[in-house]
């Protein structure tokens, strides 16, 4: 998969294809049904399938600061988008010419100058352009006159409800990781980079490695059921552990959340390795205990529950 960051990286080779455009946060089981017919439709024209997203997603360049959680990072995104036969991503930064262009222009400099669109695969509620003025009606009008096709993929629901980003995040808050699965197509996780931490885990009983959040913020907090897979390898086998994204209330953290991830039987040093750790069921909050020593014994806890559900899974 070929990534092009900016318009002004497109070629003339880069013309002429099918695309799709979004944020694609989570790449959930929607997004997986409009890559699915944009599939289709590049195998069908002969044209490469490519994908329109935006960084930062638009939300996060109106208000930084009051942006809904991300469920992906860029490079997660790309690794699902390309896991999903896409041959392309443009990645646009949104800024304030991105957001000013017009749905005429967005049309004319992206999908007509820029990339040759010969069809657009969209979702029903698709709305692009200044103030979202763009719509499907806007897209097929656009169409006919530029010479591409336009289809509005139908509405993808889970129990009757239309899936989506939004909804994800607020499941992931409500601990419901059946449902995420289900929403997802696979459970949700969160990689990173291990880097070194206060070491006090291994004094607690439980090393823990932290794993790099960065700029991500996380969709969930508290204590969780996990697995994790090292170096995306997942022929090196996965782990399993327990888990807690927090701030750490009873060591007094650095203010910023944490993912610390405790593997169970596992010895070995993690330190600068890619970790991407699987959710699948809440623990707990994360409170703030008085003592050490109390803290130590939720942890030992929550890997005494962890271990019988998954003793329980095997059984069944
Ligand atoms: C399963 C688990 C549950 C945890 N629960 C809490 C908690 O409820 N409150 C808290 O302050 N810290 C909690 N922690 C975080 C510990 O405080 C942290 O792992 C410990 O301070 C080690 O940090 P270090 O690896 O930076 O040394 C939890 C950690 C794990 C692995
Ligand atoms: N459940 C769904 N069914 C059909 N199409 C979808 C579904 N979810 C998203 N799409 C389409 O996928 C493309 C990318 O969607 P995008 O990520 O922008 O929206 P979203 O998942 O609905 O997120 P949000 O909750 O932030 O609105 C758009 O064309 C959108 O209409």
């Amino acid at each position: 998969m070929e990534l092009v960051r900016g318009l002004h990286n497109l070629r003339p080779r880069h013309r002429g294809c099918v695309a799709t455009i979004g944020n694609f946060d989570g790449v959930h089981a929607g997004h997986q049904a409009i890559l699915k017919r944009l599939r289709s439709h590049s195998a069908r024209m002969g044209l490469p399938g490519c994908v329109v997203i935006f960084e930062p997603q638009p939300r996060e360049y109106f208000a930084p600061n009051a942006a809904p959680p991300r469920l992906t990072r860029l490079r997660d995104k790309l690794m699902l988008l390309e896991a999903e036969g896409v041959d392309r991503v443009l990645c646009l930064a949104f800024n304030r010419r991105l957001r000013e262009l017009s749905a005429e222009e967005f049309v004319q400099q992206v999908l007509i100058d820029g990339l040759g669109v010969k069809h657009l695969e969209v979702g029903d509620d698709f709305r692009f352009g200044c103030d979202r003025s763009g719509d499907f009606a806007f897209l097929e009008g656009s169409g006919e006159r530029h010479g591409f096709t336009v289809e509005a993929a139908n509405t993808v629901a889970e129990s009757g409800d239309r899936i989506s980003s939004t909804r994800l995040r607020q499941v992931l808050a409500d601990g419901d990781f059946e449902l995420a699965e289900r929403l997802l197509g696979r459970p949700f996780s969160i990689s990173g980079r291990v880097m070194y931490g206060q070491q006090l885990g291994r004094t607690l009983g439980a090393p823990t490695a932290n794993v790099q959040l960065k700029r991500l913020h996380a969709p969930l907090k508290g204590v969780f059921r996990v697995s994790a897979v090292l170096d995306e390898d997942p022929f090196k086998g996965s782990h399993q552990g327990v888990a807690n994204i927090g701030m750490r209330p009873t060591v007094e953290g650095d203010g910023q959340p944490h993912l610390e991830v405790h593997l169970l039987d596992f010895k070995g040093n993690l330190y600068g390795r890619h970790l991407t750790v699987l959710f699948h069921e809440k623990l707990r909050d994360e409170q703030r205990f008085d003592s050490l020593d109390a803290l130590q014994a939720a942890i030992t806890a929550d890997i005494a529950a962890a271990r019988a559900q998954w003793a329980s899974d095997s059984n069944k």
